[in-house]
């Protein structure tokens, strides 16, 4: 079995189109998918808000190489151009975590290291699984007690966008 959790990021374009095409790529492996959120720009704060959202995935087929490789093939479809780092773009998929797998290879760092800093990721991951941990690290719902009320306050949910 391979659980991954992947964040998914856009702001350029279809925002939502692009979303949607990142989940088409994994559907038959979904097990639980957030509300899209429309949260502001961390990292590079002078670029259009992001819509993000965070899914479940099971495949005993695809290891954690295979989630990178699966996301990058969604990014590549969504026309993504690699220009600044954390600028803007169509679409972002990282892998959060896959199972307890600890990874300081540069092309995949397992867990995710902006995790535990991130409330556009935190919060939609706590929607759909409340009690995660992410390893190393703890419980989510710790990891989001930690974030200052000014950050969770950029991070929207949008009821009028669906994903599922
Ligand atoms: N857990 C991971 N998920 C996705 N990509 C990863 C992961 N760990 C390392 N990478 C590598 O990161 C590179 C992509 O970086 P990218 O430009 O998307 O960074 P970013 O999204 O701007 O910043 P950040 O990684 O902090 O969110 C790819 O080369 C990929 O191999
Ligand atoms: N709110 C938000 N900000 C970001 C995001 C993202 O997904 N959401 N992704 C980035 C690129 O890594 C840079 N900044």
């Amino acid at each position: 079995m391979s659980r991954a959790v992947l964040s998914l990021g856009s702001n350029l374009g279809d925002r939502l189109g692009f979303l949607r095409l990142a989940l088409d790529a994994v559907r038959p492996a979904l097990v639980a998918v957030s509300s899209v959120y429309e949260t502001k720009a961390w990292g590079v704060e002078d670029q259009p808000d992001f819509l993000n959202a965070v899914c479940v995935v099971d495949d005993p087929a695809r290891d954690h190489w295979a989630w990178l490789r699966t996301g990058q093939a969604a990014e590549q479809a969504a026309g993504r151009v690699r220009e600044l780092r954390w600028g803007p773009r169509t679409l972002d998929v990282d892998v959060v975590t896959v199972d307890g797998v600890r990874s300081d290879d540069p092309e995949l760092l397992l867990p995710h290291p902006g995790t535990p800093d991130r409330a556009s990721v935190l919060i939609p991951w706590a929607e759909i699984d409340p009690t995660a941990v992410l390893p190393g690290h703890g419980p989510i719902a710790e990891l989001l007690a930690a974030r200052p009320e000014s950050e969770i306050a950029t991070v929207r949910r949008r009821p009028d966008l669906n994903l599922a």
